[in-house]
């Protein structure tokens, strides 16, 4: 089996075996640099199929919920000294993916699934962990599954964010959901972000392995049987989703709902699982259906993409929570950052 790539914190990518995994394209794609110049984002990257939004209410919420909670953000406001440079004008915008924290489930080595489980102590752990992560990195609008643990990772996450802004989960569930959610000042929307949960980027459906013990399970079906159910790509569980089944959902999604976002210039955050993830991660880097076996995600572990003219740069993930780890920053993102150290100096 081909040796195993793991997407984890920086700490690690620069680990000789994680480097010997990647092909030459994708340890390009991962060279570290603090600033990263614009000639260097346009010759790298995937091109990817535009997509438009399906017009769908949600779509149509989103953008103007998003759009309403970055319209005029002191944080991003064009400055004078740098208007050449400023975020507003760049049409490029920061995709930060995080698999939730350590559950219950995952603590006790259960195949969860779509089975809606918290958080254990460490994933609440892990979740903080990430936000400080990603704490100088801009969040516009966040998507996460409609299962607990990736709703708690999300906003455990944004309580380290240094902006300050309030995640708002968003109920568009119905007429009276929303019409009883609404928030009547401008300047609250300004000061929150729409949190959009979606089944779509629900775990895989695990069919009748959800609840059992894995290791039981390769006890009695063999290590090679669950590992194909676990990370083949078109070999379902019994009566479950395969990674095809899954990507047919969650990149669909992607694509219709949270690409328009990023081609607006919305800074995105997907909370979610270790295989909705692993298909959208397929997505993004182009990988094939032989390559996606061997990747693996980490509990808790933000990963960062930069999206810019329709392509998407994988940046790996920022090092350590302190500011002195060094961040895949582009030159847009390093901006965001130095404004929030002016405002909180
Ligand atoms: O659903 C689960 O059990 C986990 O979230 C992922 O399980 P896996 O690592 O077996 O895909």
């Amino acid at each position: 089996m081909a040796a195993e790539v793991y997407y984890q914190a920086i700490g690690t990518l620069q680990s000789h075996s994680y480097l010997n995994n990647l092909n030459h394209h994708q340890k390009h794609q991962n060279n570290l640099v603090t600033l990263v110049s614009r000639d260097f984002i346009s010759s790298n990257g995937l091109s990817t199929r535009r997509s438009n939004c399906t017009g769908q209410r949600n779509c149509s919420v989103i953008r103007s919920l998003a759009s309403q909670t970055s319209v005029v953000d002191p944080v991003l406001s064009p400055s004078r000294s740098n208007a050449g440079d400023t975020y507003k004008k760049s049409n490029e915008a920061a995709l930060i993916l995080i698999r939730h924290g350590e559950s219950l489930w995952n603590e006790k080595n259960l195949f969860t699934g779509c089975v809606d489980v918290p958080l254990s102590k460490k994933g609440i752990d892990e979740a903080i962990e990430a936000g400080k992560r990603i704490s100088s990195i801009p969040v516009d609008v966040i998507f996460t599954s409609a299962l607990i643990r990736a709703q708690m990772t999300a906003m455990l996450a944004m309580t380290q964010h240094r902006r300050g802004k309030v995640p708002i989960m968003m109920h568009n569930e119905s007429e009276q959901a929303r019409s009883w959610s609404q928030v009547f000042s401008e300047d609250t929307k300004k000061q929150s972000i729409p949190v959009i949960a979606s089944w779509q980027l629900n775990e895989r459906m695990y069919g009748e392995l959800q609840g059992l013990n894995k290791q039981e399970t390769a006890d009695r079906y063999g290590k090679e049987q669950v590992h194909e159910w676990r990370r083949s790509y078109d070999i379902p569980p019994p009566n479950g989703e395969s990674l095809e089944m899954c990507a047919e959902r969650a990149v669909a999604y992607f694509r219709d709902q949270i690409e328009p976002q990023l081609l607006s210039g919305k800074n995105v955050m997907i909370s979610a699982h270790g295989n909705s993830l692993r298909s959208i991660i397929m997505y993004l880097d182009k990988l094939t259906s032989q390559e996606v076996i061997s990747l693996e995600l980490s509990t808790g572990i933000p990963m960062l993409y930069i999206f810019k003219e329709g392509r998407f740069i994988r940046r790996g993930s920022p090092i350590g929570p302190s500011e002195a780890g060094v961040y895949a920053y582009t030159r847009r993102l390093a901006l965001y950052k130095q404004k929030l150290d002016n405002m909180f100096q």
